[in-house]
């Protein structure tokens, strides 16, 4: 059963793995629709901003991965309770794309020659405000929020996993991230989903760099 909703986007974990991430932890139905780089000119065209990944909720196209996880998280209870909340979560999310931002530019332009850099320097600066941030809470014992899962979490999750890929040691330094990832690691519904993805050896990036 795949439901109402399809996933569009590369076959990599890239910009859609949150969204993939956060669909299986709440036993939500979607069709994984994993495009080949061979296929994505035909495909181009037909989304708004000519780029993935791209949610269809039954007929509504819905493109640009930040929309898409608060669509989801509108729509799954996944937003926080009140504006404050919300605002914090979009705080969050937006502190988490900075990073991103910065690992995808390493990953993609300048791998050799600054990936050693990243690790050594980027990384620990970068961490060192979300182990802070996390900790805000529940001393960082829960989720983002606190008490309450958010689709944040799915971003910070997947984050702090592609962080380890790059330098296994990288959180060695942020006991609140590193004990967050491992308990996010071993929700059951994401298990079912990691056993899954790992046969399916799906690559983090486009390049084969990680
Ligand atoms: N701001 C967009 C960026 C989307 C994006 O960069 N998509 C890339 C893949 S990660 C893409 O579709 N590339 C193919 C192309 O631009 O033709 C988002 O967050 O979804």
């Amino acid at each position: 059963m795949t439901g109402q909703y399809k996933l569009t986007y590369f076959t990599i974990r890239g910009l859609a793995e949150q969204t993939r991430l956060l669909l299986n932890d709440h036993g939500i139905p979607f069709e994984d629709h994993q495009v080949e780089r061979a296929d994505w000119p035909k495909i181009k065209p037909t989304m708004q901003f000519g780029q993935v990944p791209c949610l269809h909720d039954v007929d509504v196209q819905i493109v640009q991965s930040g929309a898409i996880m608060r669509h989801l998280a509108r729509k799954h209870d996944l937003y926080g309770e009140n504006d404050c909340d919300r605002t914090y979560l979009d705080m969050f999310f937006d502190g988490i794309q900075d990073l991103h931002s910065k690992y995808v530019q390493m990953i993609y332009r300048e791998y050799e020659e600054k990936k050693d850099d990243f690790v050594k320097n980027t990384l620990p600066e970068e961490l060192a405000k979300f182990e802070k941030l996390l900790k805000s809470k529940k001393d960082g014992k829960g989720f983002i929020l606190g008490d309450k899962i958010s689709f944040v979490d799915y971003t910070l999750y997947e984050e702090l996993d592609i962080l380890q890929i790059l330098d296994a040691n990288c959180l060695n330094a942020f006991p609140a991230l590193k004990a967050y990832h491992e308990r996010m690691n071993i929700r059951p519904n994401l298990q079912d989903y990691l056993k899954h993805r790992e046969l399916a050896k799906l690559p983090v990036n486009a390049n084969g760099k990680q």
